[in-house]
């Protein structure tokens, strides 16, 4: 059973696979049967044996997996017929498969009017063309099969990812396999999590082939967040505690177009069990504040034309050694003054996390990032475009890579890259949280997980572990039974509390 769910690039994945083979002396064919024991457990499970399937398998090892699962789904009593391109270009291991398919007189062909033939009989088609080893554009009777299998709107099972999407890019090398699921064998592959590649999988899942867990830990990797591992990270409250136990925070924000924005976050940050709560705002909303927030404290700041005034800069340098963790940002507006604001706390050895407009007020002064205490950023895709000299298209498209470098580069921020999919890195960690929900997709759902984020982080616990923490409870209590229209930021923190709960007692 598998506890972690890794994540790595091709090059990893592969590198992994040769170490367990040469290193740990598990032999290939071993790794190969246990991946098609695996698939083959999960299709029977989905599928009646009465359904005929027809199985494409390639040169390499995908193509060799393919072979194993169709001579253990024909043993289970399916009927099974084979693509196989010409011997002579078959690995090692898949003329290994070849033999045993030929002794049990299973029907296999290399050509293509015979596969549409049997393709057209079929319920069901298993995809093992490629795999981890697809390096270059498909093209040829190998993309003829690709447009064949997808024309033919039978059901596609993709073994490890579906042939044609490139494993650490998750683009399509000219033309892919359109799964309706995909088994990922031992460990994901960052193509898996990123568009086009995601969409192209269906549903992911993932299967155990029994590498030792040693060697995903040992090489570079990320993981996707799962109830199991928010279980194992999320701190714990001793009855035997006190406010101070729990963090004091500041949460700095609020302007008079957007006092909303400072509120969710403030509702939020103590429904997720901060110790206590001071809010900085601009004076012209402080009364509004107040009744919003029976909870919090204030500490309000002179205004000027609804947003702080210079003088609240002082007004922080004067205040902010009594707080343990300071967020910034929320609903704050976009000027000097919030420029001086973050300048001074990034100058504080204070744990501190830049949210929305701080995340703009950074974009000429990245510099301030090197500092011994750890800075928690928050963007989504645009706002990333402050923080890097990537284009939004050029995020999209290297989630991974791109955090990996702002994180090398400022080793003591954690990075919250906000998206349907939220990739979260350190120097140290690297997350991965997919639950796609409309729900979110409004204006204040940020706030929201500053909010939660500031939380979460007042407790004892890593920088890191707290975001990938606060990640996945905005997200959980975000799935209501509600029509997700209609999900509001009061009914995500009420929710929270349920999901706080079912986490620290199950
Ligand atoms: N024991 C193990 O290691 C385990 C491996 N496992 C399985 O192995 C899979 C990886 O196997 P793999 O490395 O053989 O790669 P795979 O994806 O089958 O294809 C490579 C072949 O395709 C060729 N080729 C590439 N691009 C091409 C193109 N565009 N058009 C045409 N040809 C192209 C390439 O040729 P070359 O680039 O060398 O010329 C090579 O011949 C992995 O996904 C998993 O399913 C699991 O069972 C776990 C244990
Ligand atoms: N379709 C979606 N599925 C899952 N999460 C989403 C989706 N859309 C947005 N989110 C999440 O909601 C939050 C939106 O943050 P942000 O864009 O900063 O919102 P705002 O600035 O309006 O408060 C992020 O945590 C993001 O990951
Ligand atoms: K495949």
């Amino acid at each position: 059973m598998l506890n972690k769910l890794f994540i790595h690039s091709q090059e990893i994945a592969r590198k992994i696979d040769q170490c367990a083979i040469n290193e740990y002396h598990i032999p290939s064919l071993v790794l190969m049967e246990q991946a098609a024991a695996e698939c083959c457990r999960i299709i029977q499970n989905k599928e009646d044996p009465s359904k005929k399937i027809c199985v494409l398998c390639g040169q390499g090892n995908n193509g060799a997996d393919g072979l194993a699962i169709a001579r253990l789904l024909a043993h289970e009593g399916y009927e099974v017929s084979i693509y196989l391109p010409y011997h002579k270009t078959l690995s090692q291991e898949s003329k290994v498969q070849f033999q045993i398919i030929c002794s049990l007189a299973i029907p296999y062909t290399d050509d293509l009017d015979t596969i549409r033939f049997y393709i057209n009989q079929s319920d069901i088609l298993i995809d093992c063309l490629f795999g981890n080893g697809l390096s270059r554009d498909i093209e040829g009777s190998y993309k003829q099969l690709i447009d064949m299998a997808n024309a033919s709107n039978k059901k596609i099972y993709a073994i490890d990812i579906p042939s044609g999407i490139h494993a650490t890019s998750g683009k399509i090398l000219n033309c892919a396999i359109h799964a309706d699921t995909t088994i990922a064998l031992d460990c994901f592959k960052e193509g898996h999590w990123i568009y086009p590649g995601k969409e192209y999988c269906g549903n992911l899942l993932l299967a155990d082939i029994k590498i030792p867990t040693s060697l995903h830990l040992e090489n570079e990797h990320a993981q996707l967040i799962n109830e199991e591992l928010i279980k194992e990270m999320l701190p714990k409250r001793d009855d035997h505690s006190h406010k101070g136990s729990f963090g004091k925070a500041l949460m700095i924000g609020g302007s008079k177009a957007m006092p909303g924005a400072l509120a969710i976050a403030a509702k939020a940050c103590a429904a997720s069990g901060i110790g206590t709560l001071t809010l900085m705002e601009p004076d012209c909303i402080g009364d509004l504040m107040a009744m919003k927030m029976d909870f919090a404290m204030h500490l309000r700041a002179n205004d000027r034309d609804g947003h702080f005034a210079l003088s609240a800069v002082d007004l922080l340098k004067q205040n902010m050694d009594q707080y343990d963790l300071i967020s910034i940002g929320n609903g704050m507006q976009r000027n000097e003054i919030t420029i001086e604001m973050v300048k001074t706390l990034l100058s504080s050895n204070k744990t501190v996390i830049l949210d929305a407009d701080a995340l703009w007020a950074m974009q000429d002064h990245l510099e301030w990032l090197n500092r011994n205490a750890p800075t928690i950023l928050t963007p989504h895709v645009k706002e990333m475009t402050f923080l890097t000299n990537k284009t939004v298209q050029e995020i999209l498209e290297s989630p991974f890579s791109t955090v990996r470098e702002f994180t090398n580069k400022y080793s003591n921020c954690i990075l919250i890259l906000k998206s349907d999919i939220t990739y979260i890195g350190s120097k140290n960690d690297f997350y991965v949280l997919s639950r796609p929900n409309s729900a979110l997709a409004k204006g204040g759902s940020g706030d929201l997980l500053c909010g939660i984020l500031t939380g979460i982080l007042g407790h004892k616990i890593s920088p890191s572990k707290g975001a990938a923490c606060a990640a996945y409870l905005h997200s959980k209590s975000a799935e209501i039974n509600k029509d997700p229209a209609s999900i509001n930021s009061e009914d995500i923190i009420k929710e929270l509390a349920f999901v706080l709960q079912k986490l620290r007692k199950d």
